[in-house]
This record gives C-alpha cells, structure tokens and sequence, in this order.
C-alpha cells in the first residue's frame, strides 16, 4: 500500500481516547496467558500463584508446648511433682502418660504428653529433688489454667484450608507458606514475552562511539527494556528498525517469532516516514484500539491487536518516538497489560495522594508529570507527603526530567480548573513507579 505524500491526511484519523478508554481497551483486550506447574522447591518471589492453595497438612499435627517447661495436670495447683519423662521437639511423645502427681519435661514444640492440660514454664518451677544430672521432683511458685501454653492441633494451620489464593504474587512469606502447606507442585502463571524495537532511519546503537550529527544514538530501546526488567519480564532486544514498510513488515515479523507482546517506538504521529499503525492495520491486518491518546506526553500511542501465524492474539504498543513520551506511555499502557497477563490481580499502579512542593500551570491535555517523592520538603516541619517535580519544565525529548522519578502525577487537564493552575499544596493523584 502506498500513498503519495501530498495525498496524506492534514489533521490525525485517529480520535484521541480518554485515557480512561484506553486503558479500557487495554485491560479488556489481554487476559492471563498460560500456566505451568512448577516444584514448590524452585518457587521464586515475584512468581504468581494461578490456582488456589489448599494446606494438605494439620500443624501442629499434635497438642504441642508453647514453652519450654513441664506439661501438668492444672487441677493439681502448684503441689510438687514427679518428673517421669521428657518429650522434645521432633520426637513422638506417645509412650508418656502424666498422671496425679506427675508431670513431663517438654520443650518448645514438643508434642504434650497424654494426661496434661497445660504448661508450667520453667522460670515459675524450682528442682524439689534431684540426682547429679536428673530431675526428680520438681516444684512450682505458679498453678496453671487449663490450656495454658498449649497449642492446640491445627491452630496454626488445618487440612483442606485455603492458605493461597490465585493470583497471590510470590513473596518471601508465602514460600514459607507454600512450603509448610505439604503442597509439592504448584500451577503458576507464565510470563509474557515482550520484544523491544525502535524505529527510525536516524538511529544508531547504542554502543556507538562517533554520532554523525544527523543520527541520534536509540536510547528508547535500552531504557524501554531496563523498565521491562525492573517491572519483571525479560525484555528481547528486537533491534531497531528504518522507516520503511518493508523494513518494519520484516523486523515485526522476526519479533513474533520471540514473543507475542511488542513494545516499539517511533514512527506513529504524522510524518511522512511515520508508518507504523498503517502497517499493523493494512499489512497484518490487526485491529487498531486507539491511535491517539488525550494525555501528555504520549499523545500518538498506539494499540494494535491481532494474530500472525498462530490463532495465538498478539499484542502491539506503538509508542511515541519522543523518549520521555515513550517511557511514560510505556508505564501506563503495556505495564499494565503485561502485569495483568502475568497473573497480577492488582496490575495498576498504585495511586498515592500528594501535596505539591510548587505551582504548576496545568496543561491542555491530562498530564503525567514525573516527580520525586519526599515525606517533608526542606526547611519545613510540616508533614507531606509532597512531590517534588524534576524540572519545571518537561518537554517530551529531554530525558533528564525522568531522572530518579518514583512518581507520575496525575495532573487534570487545565479547562477542569477555573484558573488553569493547581497552587503549592494542591492535592494531587500520584502514580507510584519506583521504590519510595
Ligand atoms: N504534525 C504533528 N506532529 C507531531 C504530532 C502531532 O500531533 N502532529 N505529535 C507530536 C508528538 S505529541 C509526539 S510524542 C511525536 C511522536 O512522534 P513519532 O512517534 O512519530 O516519533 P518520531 O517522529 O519517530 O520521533 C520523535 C522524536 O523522538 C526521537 N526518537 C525516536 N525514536 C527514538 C529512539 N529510539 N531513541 C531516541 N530518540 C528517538 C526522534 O529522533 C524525534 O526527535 O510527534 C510529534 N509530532
Ligand atoms: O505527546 Mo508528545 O508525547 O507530548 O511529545
């Protein structure tokens, strides 16, 4: 397909959708992918459950001891009594009966001997009689109620109880939990794979040492792929790719063959070399949700959906070439979509409230300013939490204003305030995209 550059249209066929919308089409557009059952000995925080966990165990399987003291009978007081045995932790204490006047040794842990219905600790007991290395008769200062120290079969967890739900994201604690549940194997959901390209006849490579001044070094694709990995998905270097219909056709097709997410950039406004969305649409003949977004920056984002050589769906976000656009459409359009492919359950951001540290002059389009957030600004005593923005001014091709950024504020678009501005100390939205 080819038209004349005279012929192109002068204003976009592409509606800007609310960025409500887009993220709509998104979300309703990719579902969790596959899964795979995986030893429970291998699980990994950042891995997410795609099944429901039943415990297969009781635990403790057995009455055990809360402390280290002597399992009694409470309705005897605090009257002396005879040590007749010990039980320990990991040994079976079914031989041992404690009866009147008696009562056994335990340990943390250990199971309770049958006959006793509680514990003594040993700071409220003192030896009565003894041998050189036994106790004999012990005595006490304190009586016990009944169940003291004791916990209870299955008190901490029983059989057939949901200890894991799906979508439970792995972390350090549910490993313990998974692995004291007795389960061996457990379904998780795969990860999907995501291939980075960039586009445009004026890139060069990263790596290289003398840039012409008419080429830029592609900066989008690493940075693209470093948010990819610090987001958990490994991220394929899909190249980059020139201007061309055949060039893209080619580079697109080499990326199905790695993956079925693509993340590229360039190439989507209104340039004559900006073939991208004409090529999803006319040469893949994939669906176009939205060629434009209302937000800045990231207003020409793309998302394209189809299939290609499998009934498989595939995804394409064809982002803005502009690199601070690219990175911030690329936190709020294929983040999501590939967290909720993941299995995720919560797979947005999460939004914090937060003071302005200045004035900021609202622009046309919904803005996602990028901030640093801090607990209280200097000099002041009074409690935030305030963003601080990274330059006042931030234009879409100085990659600068992204530098240290754990926050996207969610700026209104200035006709929704009578003023066109939100003053210092406005309360904002905030997207949170790094550690804080
Ligand atoms: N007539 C119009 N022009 C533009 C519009 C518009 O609505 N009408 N939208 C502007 C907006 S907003 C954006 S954002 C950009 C995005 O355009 P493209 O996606 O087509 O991007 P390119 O033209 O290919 O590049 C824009 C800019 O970014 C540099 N770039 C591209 N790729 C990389 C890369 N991998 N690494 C570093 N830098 C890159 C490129 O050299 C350009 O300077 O369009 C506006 N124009
Ligand atoms: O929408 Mo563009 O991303 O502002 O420069």
């Amino acid at each position: 397909m080819s038209t004349s550059i005279v012929d192109r249209p002068r204003t976009s066929i592409w509606p800007a959708v609310s960025m409500a919308e887009a993220l709509a089409a998104v979300t309703d557009s990719v579902q969790p992918i596959m899964t795979k059952c995986i030893s429970t000995g291998v699980i990994r925080p950042g891995m997410i459950l795609a099944e429901d966990v039943l415990s297969r165990v009781t635990i403790p399987a057995v009455p055990t001891s809360v402390k280290d003291g002597y399992a009694v009978i409470s309705s005897e007081g605090i009257r002396d009594r005879v040590v007749i045995a010990a039980s320990t932790a990991g040994a079976p204490a079914s031989s041992i009966i404690v009866t009147s006047g008696t009562c056994a040794r335990v340990s943390t842990g250990a199971a309770i001997p049958a006959g006793a219905d509680a514990v003594i600790m040993v700071e409220h007991t003192h030896v009565v009689e003894r041998t050189k290395t036994e106790e004999l008769k012990i005595g006490f200062s304190q009586p016990a109620k009944p169940n003291q120290d004791i916990r209870p079969a299955g008190y901490d967890m029983q059989i057939g109880q949901l200890v894991l739900e799906k979508h439970c994201v792995i972390g350090s604690a549910e490993v313990g939990i998974l692995v004291a549940s007795g389960q061996r194997s457990v379904q998780v959901y795969r990860k999907p794979k995501v291939c980075v390209l960039s586009t445009g006849n004026e890139l060069v490579d990263w790596m290289t040492e003398d840039v012409s001044e008419d080429r830029i070094r592609d900066t989008n694709r690493p940075q693209l792929m470093a948010l990819l990995n610090a987001c958990g998905f490994k991220a394929i270097d899909g190249g980059m790719v020139g201007d061309t219909r055949e060039h893209l056709i080619e580079s697109i097709k080499v990326a199905f063959k790695y993956s079925n997410v693509i993340v590229m950039s360039g190439g989507v406004s209104m340039g004559e070399k900006d073939l991208v969305k004409s090529v999803l649409e006319h040469e893949f003949n994939f669906k176009i949700h939205f060629g434009r977004v209302f937000m800045k920056p990231g207003l020409p984002s793309t998302f394209a959906t189809g299939t290609y050589e499998s009934n498989d769906t595939r995804y394409v976000f064809a982002l803005p070439g502009n690199p601070v656009s690219s990175w911030v459409s690329c936190q709020l359009l294929a983040v999501p979509a590939l967290r909720k492919m993941a299995g995720h359950a919560n797979y947005f951001q999460t939004v914090i409230k937060v003071k302005l540290a200045e004035s900021i002059d609202l622009d046309i389009r919904p803005e996602y300013r990028r901030a640093w957030y801090t607990q209280t600004l200097p000099q002041s005593d009074e409690y935030g939490p305030y963003a601080i923005c990274t330059a006042i001014d931030q234009p879409s091709s100085t990659l600068l204003n992204t530098k240290g950024a754990n926050l996207l504020l969610r700026l209104p678009p200035r006709a929704s305030i009578p003023e066109g501005m939100l003053e210092k100390g406005a309360i904002v939205d905030a997207l949170v995209i790094g550690a804080i």
